[in-house]
């Protein structure tokens, strides 16, 4: 069992590393996807030139919303070799820390709202053998993060408040990523929420390296299309506020 949780380790660190070198790059969430033909949706994400999936796991208590937990999460890892970056909205994060690593998690974000010790929950996570990020929505104040950020690998900053897809934009994001990266040149910032063609230009401009993107491609008849466009227009973003 222990070599088991060595080898695991290993390949989730190995699968850590390849997500910060991606940057800056484009990350599904299958959130509004069609969860009858999951696999297939997965197929087609990967073929539209996704290299990291992005899963949404609700709990119904900490956002009012309920998605899916490690079986889904591990059904995905026997599918893709892609690296899994999955997004807590859970009250309980380090109740499910353990088997999320175990059922294939390479990268764990937990909500700082969710915990009164994020320290003590990023450092769990870490010794699991994942990345670790921490997620903020956008009415929680920067400095809550402060105590924190010397112990984990990213920030995810909401652009949405967390709990549905679908939703529009909030331009606060921007000056957060801008404030993150003046003061953390070498942290990794992911963005989450509205994430559009529209959207993705400003945010990486400001500084981010990881964008996650739901109904703009899942909405698309043409995933290839829609993520060829939003890399388009990422990419002719200016990325040097980093
Ligand atoms: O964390 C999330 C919602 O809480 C989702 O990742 C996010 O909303 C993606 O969907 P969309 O691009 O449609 O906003
Ligand atoms: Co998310």
């Amino acid at each position: 069992m222990v070599s088991i949780l060595v080898g695991m380790d290993l390949m989730n660190r190995a699968k850590l590393d390849s997500i910060r070198n991606a940057g800056p790059a484009i990350l599904p969430s299958v959130l509004n996807c069609d969860f009858g033909d999951l696999m297939a949706e997965v197929d087609r994400l990967r073929q539209a030139g996704a290299e990291i999936l992005h899963l949404d796991v609700m709990d119904g208590h900490f956002v009012p919303n309920l998605t899916f937990g490690m079986p889904i999460v591990e059904g995905l890892r026997r599918h893709t070799d892609m690296p899994l970056d999955v997004h807590l909205m859970i009250s309980d994060p380090l109740a499910y820390a353990k088997p999320m690593v175990e059922a294939g998690a390479d990268l764990l974000t937990f909500h700082i709202e969710a915990v009164s010790d994020p320290v003590d929950v990023a450092n769990k996570i870490r010794d699991l053998g994942v990345g670790v990020g921490v997620a903020i929505n956008p009415a929680t104040p920067l400095s809550s993060l402060d105590v924190c950020l010397g112990s984990v690998d990213m920030v995810l900053v909401m652009s949405v408040q967390a709990g549905f897809g679908g939703q529009s934009f909030n331009p606060v994001a921007l000056e957060r990523i801008r404030e993150l990266r003046s003061r953390y040149p070498d942290l990794l910032l992911e963005i989450d929420g509205g994430i559009n063609t529209e959207t993705i230009g400003p945010a990486r401009e400001a500084g981010c390296d990881l964008f996650v993107v739901g109904s703009a491609i899942i909405s698309s008849d043409d995933y290839t299309a829609a993520v060829s466009e939003l890399s388009d227009a990422m990419m002719s973003a200016n990325g040097g506020a980093r």
